[in-house]
């Protein structure tokens, strides 16, 4: 028993750790040793993380942590300056399954408010998108009217993407389908862009806030869905929150950052007034779905 404890407690120190809640599943993020600079000033260093089929990440730290960066560098829409990053098993420069990956970046609702398409053809875009890296796909909205949906198998072992109708059914806002993305709320329009990081049935779901604004019977929802997913289809999760005590009840693994990572494992291994360090002051985490 004292051997496990020491075990888990070595998985989840500081640095190079394998996803703790999954040793046997196949990793889906690998970064090894991740630094990263967008000028004199290190914004990543040393950075080391596994992510492992099925698990559901939280990754927290202050503002200006790094954390968007980090989640750019893993989707390659950065390159580290040191160390390197890999999807599946595949270099990420090298990656271009990118159907395999759904991404909500920060803030995407903020980009939605002009656009004259509906929510149903801003879900559709994520179709088009797949198929080239994330967040460099068209815009929402840049290709309306013709949405990308094939039904049926399709080949090369990509399952048959989600109709968008059904991406929408999965966030609970099919019956907005026709109107005008501009038209809706800002926590609904964040959906709409849930549901587009889910149409093209995603192995790995990356989130950036993807509950800013929204109310909590909705995040509520969002967890359960997530949960679901999970179970049903072994999907793999990697979130941005400030939300830490709700994030750290719902994932199987927390990632606390600021330029380094100093806390990888279970939440509640996280040592007491280890968070009050990392933000300078005191932080409550709450542990109670696993
Ligand atoms: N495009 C950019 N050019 C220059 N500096 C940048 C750029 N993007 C981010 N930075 C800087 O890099 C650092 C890390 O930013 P990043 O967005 O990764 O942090 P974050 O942890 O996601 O922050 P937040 O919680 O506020 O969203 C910050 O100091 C930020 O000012």
């Amino acid at each position: 028993m004292a051997a496990v404890r020491e075990e888990r407690a070595r998985q989840s120190t500081v640095g190079g750790t394998a996803g703790p809640e999954r040793p046997g599943a196949p990793a889906v993020v690998e970064l090894a040793d991740v630094a990263f600079a967008y000028g004199p000033e290190p914004v990543l260093e040393g950075v080391s993380l596994t992510v492992r089929r099925g698990e559901f990440l939280g990754l927290v730290g202050p503002n200006g942590s790094g954390k968007t960066t980090l989640l750019r560098i893993l989707l390659g829409l950065e390159e580290p300056t040191r160390g390197r990053a890999r999807l599946f098993g595949q270099d990420v420069r090298s990656f271009r399954q990118w159907w395999r990956v759904g991404y909500v970046p920060q803030r995407p609702a903020a980009l939605a408010g002009g656009f004259p398409a509906t929510v149903e053809e801003v879900v559709a875009t994520g179709l088009v998108a797949a198929g080239g890296r994330p967040g460099h796909g068209p815009a929402p909205g840049t290709r309306t009217g013709r949405p990308a949906h094939r039904p049926g198998p399709s080949a090369g072992g990509r399952p048959a993407p989600r109709s968008p109708r059904e991406a929408l059914a999965l966030v609970g806002l099919e019956h907005l389908a026709r109107r005008p993305i501009g038209r809706l709320s800002g926590g609904q329009q964040q959906r709409v862009f849930l549901a587009r990081a889910l149409v093209s049935r995603p192995e790995l779901l990356v989130l950036d806030e993807p509950l800013e604004g929204v109310d909590a019977a909705t995040q509520d929802r969002f967890y359960r869905l997530v949960r679901e997913l999970r179970e049903r289809e072994g999907l793999t999760v990697i979130m941005v929150s400030h939300d830490i005590g709700v994030v750290s009840a719902e994932v199987t693994t927390l990632a606390c950052l600021n330029r380094r990572l100093f806390f990888h494992g279970a939440p509640e291994q996280l040592e007491p007034g280890a968070m009050a360090e990392l933000y300078g002051f005191p932080v409550t985490t709450v542990h109670h779905r696993h």
